[in-house]
């Protein structure tokens, strides 16, 4: 327990809309060790994605705590919050959120600009890491030029460029044919064994998550070991 990365304690979720309450997660205990590749599985708004959103302070539960190695990064300022993210957080979304007007260089490159490399260097690691994932060809291509695995592949790039110990994924394969789901997965096996970061995969694609270290069941906002 000691050594987790990430441990949610108590956690729920309700969201308040006037007089109505929707209670969309409940009393969720999950510990994520390091390296760990874990996929969280359930129905359509049993409350996968809000619990992303808790444990990358995205938004702030109701009542338990998230502590990422040792912080409790719901206690962070806003300017903290935001400084963790970038040095210790990936994120992969379907709709992989990349910036339009620019190339897959600088969607990869800028995680690093943000944390203030030098421009040169900057574009050189995400070369090196564009390389990698299978698109040296493509670097000079926006979002708009490349196909949705290519999209996913550059999203992941992006999400691994400032070596994080934590990526958060939701649904990484969800709009993508069977072939790029699986090179999407191959990608991030490979990245884990190499750069030992963890994943939390959210997904509805049972072939992924039987691949994954461990999985967890979300149903009606309650997290569980088995179906
Ligand atoms: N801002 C909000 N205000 C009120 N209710 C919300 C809000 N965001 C999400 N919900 C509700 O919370 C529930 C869980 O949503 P969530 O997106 O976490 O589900 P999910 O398990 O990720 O679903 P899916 O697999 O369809 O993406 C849904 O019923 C949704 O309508």
């Amino acid at each position: 327990m000691s050594n987790s990365i990430v441990v949610c304690q108590d956690l729920s979720k309700v969201y308040q809309e006037g007089r109505l309450a929707t209670s969309v997660l409940q009393g969720v205990h999950l510990a994520v060790e390091p390296g760990e590749l874990l996929a969280i599985v359930g129905t359509s708004g049993s409350g996968k994605s809000t619990l992303l959103h808790l444990l990358g302070a995205l938004d702030a539960p109701s009542t338990g705590e998230v502590i990422f190695n040792g912080k409790n990064i719901h206690k962070l300022s806003a300017k903290q919050q935001a400084k963790w993210r970038n040095q210790e957080l990936g994120f992969v979304y379907q709709f992989h959120h990349l910036l339009s007007e620019f190339t897959a260089l600088e969607n990869v490159a800028m995680p690093l600009l943000i944390a203030g490399e030098p421009i040169k260097v900057a574009q050189q690691k995400a070369l090196d890491l564009l390389t990698r994932v299978g698109l040296s060809e493509r670097v000079a291509h926006r979002p708009s030029e490349l196909s949705g695995g290519e999209r996913q592949r550059v999203a992941i790039a992006r999400a691994l460029i400032n070596k994080p110990s934590l990526v958060l994924a939701d649904e990484p394969t969800g709009n993508l044919d069977a072939k790029s789901a699986e090179s999407v997965y191959q990608l991030l096996k490979e990245l884990n064994a190499e750069l030992g970061t963890a994943f939390i995969v959210v997904t509805h694609d049972q072939q992924l998550a039987n691949k994954l270290d461990r999985q967890l069941y979300m149903s009606n906002g309650i997290l569980q070991d088995s179906q």
